[in-house]
């Protein structure tokens, strides 16, 4: 970066130094007003932040870059940073510079990390922000730990597999993630924002234990049902060393650690996340997503907490009834319409209590704090009146608190302590007492210029006050003959006089003293009150987080009862009923009216082959029973008209693909890699949505795989619901057990479709693939043309049938479960069909061949010599298949 140190003036010395122990982050030097930034840090901020490359000096006899931000506005630009993943340091200065002897003493007073800020203005308030550190054991196993500064909530896990801790990180998507230098990390988390990697040794179990230990001053881990081998506990006290090496200072509002056990929730890998478009939507938005449909919380902490339970659904069924008894509760007696008026006004306490703890509150969060203790009795009101509180104990008042922050906190505070004016008055009498002098220090100047006047006869004398000369009197040029003698020039203006007097001086000693010291009582007396929070932290953390809850309870309440949901039930048995069921996001956003479906599975319905045309709502229908039973397991209500579920351990979704060019996998990779993933961990627990597998390759091999998998699944005995366009699976409904066909229908009105979204038993008689395209704009004569193709492929098809007829007969062994054989049945019926009296070679109903398919595609008089030899090795290809 730079020449030896001793080549540089003495203050771009100092800046080396505290430079060298910051490499990794962006350094901001305080000089004046300003936040400088030198070297390779300055181009990055230039580059990031868009502001002036500049320079200043010298290095090695090239000038220094610099860029620089003004000290007022730093907040702003720490925001778009923090965002990006960056780290600052920012450096003040900490010695007096009028004592100062060569450049004033500088230190860095806080590092903010994107992990770790906790000021509201760095903040998003609707996102959790967590720092996360993972470490690899050697038997493979992951730990994890995970801590959100800004509520305190601190969790550890184990992973089994990576598979399992890059899912959990999918889930958490960590504002920073800590790792230990040695390890590999994962190719998917390896394009994640903000990663740190750490010293190794920071992830040591037994220093991690005793981090925690001293953080939470316990004599062992037992009381958290920790174990001290738990693989986390290195994860965790890596994060603790981190927060105490950026924050420093200590972190009161980190008073438990909990376990997080995956077994407890339904597992939903990232793919499954994506699709269901929880929080985010496909294009990476939060538009159109389940949590817009649900999201009526009226706090921040609320909605934070209903995006965290839309994400980790439970499978504890007694909690789930908790739940889904205080939402009932709730709506039947129309509380949660008053409840949602109060929680308007709570605010986001979690955070609050966070600056509380880390003793960066700002006054306007102590009187928030008080406005949202003072609505707590009219919510116990609230309960009690309906009798909720067997449903909803009533919360703790904190009343000494309250009064505490009554007495001591004015109304409307300004922004900053340092501005003066936050603590009330009566609260303290020596600060009264300094008030009064500075404030009642303008009514003895103005009695002072008054004699003055008098005394001269200069009727425009007044007093006035600058930084550098103190108070003065100002007196015009054209009085200068009546200046009395012991009046004493201090300034001379264009048209003024400015002097001074004795009697001015002691005056100004005191006012200044007294506003001085009535500043520096506010401040002392504020932090007072910051220390005396302290105690009921813990609490005050818990009555936070059940305000959070009673905010989605009612959330809950608001959307049963507006969007027309009911409450789901629970079952042992191994079954999914669903009557009337509604997509809530397309009937949230659509203009016409939603057509409701009902969904089955029971111990010997497993499969539902579902087909129909494009458009026909397959995947709706496939998506919405995947959402209701996971809003089930948020203790949500479902929209329908009754759900009943048996145990659910994983939702599995293979919907759509698209390339994902990042990775360099196709689309028909990532689909088979889905595929995969899905068939190794489906139980007969699991919802599995498959939705035209086997699109990406060519017809046969998508025929084939599909089929097969369709075996699998059943096999495996999951609830699966397969929507396909080949309708060659229909067949399934006769050679697989616990299989049936449905369809989504459609009606013809001469060349336009009807779509119906009725889902019917039965699989569909027709695609009215043409019908869609007409629809999606496709131009009329290309129309035509495959309306001439279709007739001829339809012909050959209806040949074909009579030799599909001919071999329906399936392998099924006693318990009618397929034979060996049978896995082979597409490549048997390819081969069957192959011999059909059409003389046309495995021609299925709706396949022609692939290589003519190419051919008329191509167009031979724009093809240079290189691109046709290339076409006729790809057709040589396309034969072998
Ligand atoms: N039950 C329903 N009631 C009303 N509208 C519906 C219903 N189901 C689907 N739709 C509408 O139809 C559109 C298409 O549905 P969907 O994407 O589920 O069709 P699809 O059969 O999966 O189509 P493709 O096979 O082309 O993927 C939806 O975006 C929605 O607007």
């Amino acid at each position: 970066m730079a020449d030896s140190a001793s080549k540089h003036t003495p203050m771009m010395q100092q800046y080396l130094a505290i430079k060298a122990e910051h490499p990794d982050i962006l350094l901001f030097y305080r000089m004046g007003d300003f936040y400088e930034l030198f070297f390779a840090d300055a181009q990055r901020a230039a580059d990031l932040l868009d502001i002036t490359l500049t320079q200043r000096g010298q290095s090695g006899g090239a000038p220094i870059p610099m860029a620089g931000v003004p000290y007022h506005a730093v907040e702003g630009y720490l925001a778009r940073l923090i965002k990006l993943g960056e780290s600052v340091a920012i450096c003040e200065q900490v010695g007096d510079p009028a004592t100062s002897k060569g450049p004033v003493e500088r230190k860095v007073m806080r590092i903010v990390t994107p992990g770790t800020v906790s000021d509201e203005a760095l903040l998003e308030p609707y996102k959790e922000n967590l720092l996360v550190a993972i470490s690899q054991l050697q038997n493979d196993t992951w730990g994890l730990a995970a801590v959100d500064i800004t509520s305190g909530r601190f969790v550890v896990s184990s992973h089994a597999s990576t598979d399992a801790v890059v899912s959990e990180l999918e889930r958490l998507q960590p504002a920073e993630l800590l790792y230990p230098e040695r390890l590999n990390l994962p190719q998917s988390v390896k394009s994640m924002p903000s990663l740190r990697r750490r010293p190794d040794w920071e992830f040591a179990a037994d220093s991690g234990e005793q981090a925690l230990l001293r953080q939470f001053g316990t004599h062992d881990l037992s009381g958290f049902g920790l174990d001290s081998n738990h693989p986390g506990i290195g994860a965790a006290g890596c994060i603790l060393q981190y927060i105490k090496d950026t924050q420093r200072s200590a972190l009161p509002h980190l008073q438990k650690i909990q376990q997080e056990f995956a077994r407890d929730a339904i597992h939903l890998d990232s793919v499954t996340r994506r699709n269901l478009e929880l929080t985010k939507n496909l294009q990476g938005t939060a538009t159109h997503t389940l949590a817009a449909v649900l999201d009526e919380t009226k706090t921040p902490m609320g909605s934070r907490l209903l995006q965290r339970w839309l994400h980790r659904p439970l499978r504890n069924i007694d909690r789930l009834q908790q739940r889904l008894n205080v939402v009932a509760a709730l709506k039947e007696c129309g509380a949660w319409q008053s409840l949602q008026l109060c929680l308007r006004d709570i605010g986001d306490l979690e955070r609050i209590l966070a600056r509380i703890a880390l003793q960066s509150a700002r006054p306007r969060d102590l009187t928030r704090l008080r406005n949202a203790l003072a609505i707590l009795p009219k919510i116990n009101a609230l309960l009690g009146e309906h009798e909720l509180q067997a449903h909803y104990p009533e919360f703790p008042l904190f009343a000494d608190i309250h009064q505490l922050l009554a007495q001591a906190i004015n109304d409307n505070p300004p922004v900053l302590i340092r501005d003066g004016g936050v603590i009330r008055e009566g609260y303290h009498a020596d600060l009264d007492h300094y008030r009064e002098l500075s404030a009642g220090g303008n009514e003895q100047l103005e009695q002072l210029a008054q004699r003055e006047r008098e005394r001269t006869g200069i009727q425009n004398l007044k007093i006035g006050y600058n930084k550098v000369h103190g108070f003065y009197i100002e007196l015009s040029r054209l009085a200068a003959d009546k200046v009395p003698a012991e009046y004493q020039r201090r300034q001379t203006l264009k048209n003024a006089e400015r002097y001074i007097i004795p009697e001015l001086k002691t005056f100004e000693e005191q006012v200044l003293q007294s506003q001085s010291r009535s500043l520096a009582l506010e401040k002392e007396l504020y932090q007072g009150i910051l220390e005396r929070l302290q105690a009921p932290l813990g609490e005050l953390q818990a009555t936070a987080y059940r305000l959070a809850e009673l905010d989605v309870f009612a959330c809950f309440s608001e959307r049963a009862t507006t969007l027309n949901y009911v409450q789901p039930n629970f079952t042992s048995a191994n079954e999914l009923h669903i009557e009337g069921g509604r997509h809530p996001v397309v009937e949230a956003f659509s203009e016409s009216p939603f057509i409701a479906n009902n969904v089955e599975f029971a111990e010997n319905k497993r499969l539902k082959i579902i087909t129909g045309p494009n458009m026909g709502g397959k995947s709706t229908y496939m998506r919405q029973t995947a959402i209701i039973a996971l809003l089930a397991h948020t203790g949500c209500f479902v929209p329908a008209k009754s759900a009943t579920l048996g145990p659910i351990d994983r939702i599995f979704t293979r919907i759509g693909a698209a390339d994902e060019l990042a990775s360099g996998r196709s689309t028909f990779m990532v689909e088979m890699t889905e595929t995969a993933n899905i068939l190794h961990n489906a139980s007969a627990h699991s919802l599995v949505l498959m939705d035209e597998i086997g699109r990406g390759t060519s017809t046969y091999d998508g025929l084939a795989l599909a089929w097969a998998s369709a075996e699998a699944l059943v096999e495996k005995r999951a609830m699966t619901l397969f929507a396909t366009h080949y309708f060659e699976l229909t067949q399934l409904a006769e050679l697989l057990p616990y299989t049936t066909n449905v369809h989504v229908d459609a009606t013809e009105h001469g060349d336009a479709v009807a779509f119906l979204y009725q889902v019917q038993q039965g699989p569909a008689s027709r695609s009215f693939g043409l019908q869609v395209a007409r629809l999606a704009g496709v131009p009329e004569a290309v129309l035509q043309r495959a309306k001439l193709r279709l007739a001829a492929l339809e012909q050959t098809g209806k040949k074909s049938k009579k030799a599909e007829h001919s071999q329906v007969e399936l392998p099924l062994n006693e318990e009618n479960t397929l034979t060996e054989e049978a896995v082979q049945l597409p490549t048997q019926a390819r081969q069957r069909l192959g011999e059909n009296d059409s003389g046309e070679s495995f021609q299925l109903t709706t396949a022609p061949d692939p290589r003519i398919e190419r051919l008329e595609t191509c167009n031979p008089d724009e093809m240079s010599p290189k691109e046709a030899l290339a076409l006729l090795y790809e057709l040589q290809q396309l034969g072998k298949r």
